[in-house]
């Protein structure tokens, strides 16, 4: 085969695409049976009916303590005109559960009979026939149906299927995955080396997807990774298709339009293809076809279109061949922290982290690459993007798909603002104390936390902002910017910004009027964050004009980011905190102290979480960890600083 560009079929759209999946492939329950033990069938389908062999009560029993009467015996007993009934004989002890002894028919409460003696019980009260008695068969009667056909067995189910007298069920077999993982530059996991060569990957995906198979009650074969060869990728395909235990087939990667991209061909040239492109993000190349009947998919090789694809049209045929519905997700309505832009023509799934501040749940946008794997781990809703919009504006409302519980979101702490490592620590402390609350964070720079506090999106900001006229930092910027919300500022660190640098300094900096040599690249944080604001102080202040600079325009969102460039030698410096310096083992040349601090509404600073959270923030675990990471001073941690309105 040569290796030819692909060039997509004409793209559907991800409702075309879904229609056509039901309109060629049997939705319904169909396949191979296999008979398993009741107690190792919870979540397996039934293949057939099951009917009972035995019925429950399997005779008459007493439903209470108490005496086994025969009710007429009862009849015409009151308080005014009590019955005594001989014991043995008309009255009979029993326990819960007993066989009822011959010729009674009801059970009165040892709580309502007078024990005269040891041969007479009073009663002041009638029973009635059948009065706590389980008859046999009240729950089950022998030879009647327990469950239809494609009934979905749950632990209760293993209760009544055992009362009724089965120990075995025939069950479909759970429909059987065919993955195989394609390309070069793939490693196993197996073989985890000590440092990845540059251009490997570790191969994740089919690990992904066969544990959301499994979950979903389907079984999974994953071949051996294979290199983007035409050849080998379709004989061991075509070998899958005909193995009378596979069901479908997934081949993963080489799904887009690249030289080395052969799902589609394979299957065109065993089978048929259907799709090819969906105009959804992410997941777009994905092929949809069959070989030999069985569907036959081209998965996109990125770690999220990949789930995306699998999502969207895998999960529906495992659910129809297992006769359920599709997982019905949770949706709720929530509130952008900004806007989010969309594409025309292009379905977009945008994973936002959630959280509850005041009545509203705001929604804030995480990285959009379909490689990032974390964009989906990080994630605790899906928004979805209709093709005919070109995106979200802020003050619209959306909804929401939850991938996690809506009390997880409810509890959660929303951090908005300048990103600092200090951040981190206080989630995991969170995390480590309190089984209730989580912390998360997004960065936006400190001016970005401003506006979230303002609009109301978040419980606290993390900003450093320094006032040039004065060296204070925030309070001035408060007062400007929010002189409507009262706010406490609490000291989280005073830390050290200073050039991140590689390792043992090659460009032999010495501060900051040497960015403007014409040897050094510079990597800038984004305008509005604090560290920005910084840099063009001290540029100022040592005359430096930042246009001289190569890479001013340069910009990064966070230490880490920044720091990130250092190392892969994409700039020579940037101006950051120690701690992300460090953390990489990168060089670090300071330029200033400065105080980080949390901008705390006076609406949330007496909730249970924040004062949870400023506790933490004044513990000597907290401190210690800082100290750890380096280049922070906690003189002043924990201390409210001030106050905006008195
Ligand atoms: N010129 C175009 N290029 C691309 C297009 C396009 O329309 N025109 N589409 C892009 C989109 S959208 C996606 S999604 C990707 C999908 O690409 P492939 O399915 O061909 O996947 P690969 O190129 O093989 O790999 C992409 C990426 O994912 C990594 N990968 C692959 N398999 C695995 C695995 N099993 N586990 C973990 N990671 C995996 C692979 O190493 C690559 O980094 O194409 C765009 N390109
Ligand atoms: O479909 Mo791709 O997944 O948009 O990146």
């Amino acid at each position: 085969m040569s290796s030819s560009r692909n060039i997509y079929l004409k793209m559907k759209t991800l409702r075309e695409a879904r229609d056509l999946l039901s309109d060629r492939f049997a939705l319904r329950p169909a396949g191979r049976g296999e008979t398993v033990a009741v107690t190792k069938a919870a979540g397996r389908i039934l293949a057939q009916p099951v009917y009972a062999r035995l019925s429950s009560p399997g005779f008459h029993a007493a439903a209470m303590d108490g005496v086994a009467v025969k009710a007429e015996a009862t009849f015409g007993a009151t308080e005014a005109n009590p019955k005594i009934l001989d014991t043995g004989t008309r009255a009979v002890f029993v326990n819960t559960g007993h066989i009822m002894p011959a010729n009674t028919n009801a059970v009165i409460m040892i709580e309502d009979i007078l024990v005269i003696d040891e041969n007479r019980i009073q009663i002041e009260a009638p029973a009635f026939p059948w009065q706590h008695v389980r008859r046999m068969g009240e729950d089950i009667v022998a030879t009647e149906l327990l469950f239809a056909r494609h009934h979905r067995i749950t632990a209760y189910c293993i209760g009544a299927l055992l009362t009724g007298g089965i120990t075995e069920v025939s069950v479909l077999a759970k429909p059987c995955l065919f993955l195989l993982p394609t390309g070069p530059e793939l490693v196993d996991h197996r073989q985890m080396p000590e440092e990845l060569a540059p251009g490997r990957v570790i191969e994740s995906n089919s690990h992904v997807l066969g544990q959301m198979a499994k979950e979903l009650g389907a079984q999974y074969i994953r071949h051996d990774i294979v290199t983007d060869n035409f050849e080998l990728i379709s004989q061991t395909v075509s070998e899958a298709a005909q193995d009378p235990e596979t069901d479908m087939i997934l081949i993963m990667g080489g799904s887009s339009s690249g030289s080395e991209d052969f799902a589609r061909q394979v299957i065109e040239s065993l089978g048929e293809v259907h799709v090819h492109g969906v105009a959804m993000m992410p997941g777009k190349p994905v092929v949809i076809g069959e070989i030999n009947g069985k569907p036959a998919f081209g998965i996109p090789g990125y770690p999220v279109s990949a789930i995306m694809a699998f999502e969207q049209f895998v999960t529906p045929l495992i659910c129809a061949m297992l006769g359920r519905a599709e997982p019905e997700p949770e949706i709720i309505h929530v509130q952008p922290t900004r806007k989010i832009a969309g594409r025309l023509g292009m379905e977009q799934f945008v994973r936002v982290k959630l959280g509850k501040v005041g009545a509203n749940i705001v929604a804030t946008p995480l990285p959009r690459g379909a490689g990032t794997i974390t964009s989906i781990t990080e994630a605790h809703g899906i928004i979805r993007i209709d093709a005919d919009k070109e995106g979200i504006r802020e003050d619209d409302t959306v909804s929401a798909r939850l991938l996690k519980d809506r009390r997880y979101i409810e509890d959660t702490i929303v951090a908005v603002g300048s990103h600092d490592n200090a951040i981190d620590v206080l989630a995991d402390l969170l995390r480590a104390e309190s089984s209730r609350y989580s912390l998360s964070s997004s960065h936006v720079g400190s001016m970005g936390g401003l506006m979230a506090v303002k609009k109301g999106l978040c419980h606290f900001a993390g900003t450093h902002l320094l006032d040039t006229h004065d060296g204070t930092y925030n309070i001035s910027y408060i007062q400007k910017f929010l002189p409507d919300v009262p706010v406490r500022l609490v000291r989280l660190a005073e830390r050290e910004q200073g050039l991140i640098v590689a390792p043992g300094n090659p460009k032999k900096l010495s501060g900051i009027t040497d960015l403007a040599r014409d040897d050094v690249v510079f990597v800038n944080r984004q305008s509005g964050s604090g560290t920005r604001v910084l840099l063009d102080f001290h540029l100022r202040g040592a005359g430096v004009d930042p246009a001289a600079i190569t890479g001013y325009e340069n910009e990064e969102f966070t230490h880490m980011a920044v720091a990130v460039a250092v190392l892969g030698r994409a700039a020579d410096a940037g101006l950051g905190i120690r701690a992300a310096a460090r953390a990489l083992d990168l060089d670090f040349i300071p330029v200033a102290t400065e105080s980080y601090e949390l901008v705390i509404p006076e609406a949330f600073a007496e909730s249970g979480r924040i004062r949870l959270l400023t506790e933490m923030i004044g513990s000597a675990q907290f401190i210690e960890r800082l100290h750890a990471m380096g280049g922070y001073h906690t003189q002043n941690t924990g201390r409210v600083v001030w106050k905006s309105h008195q």
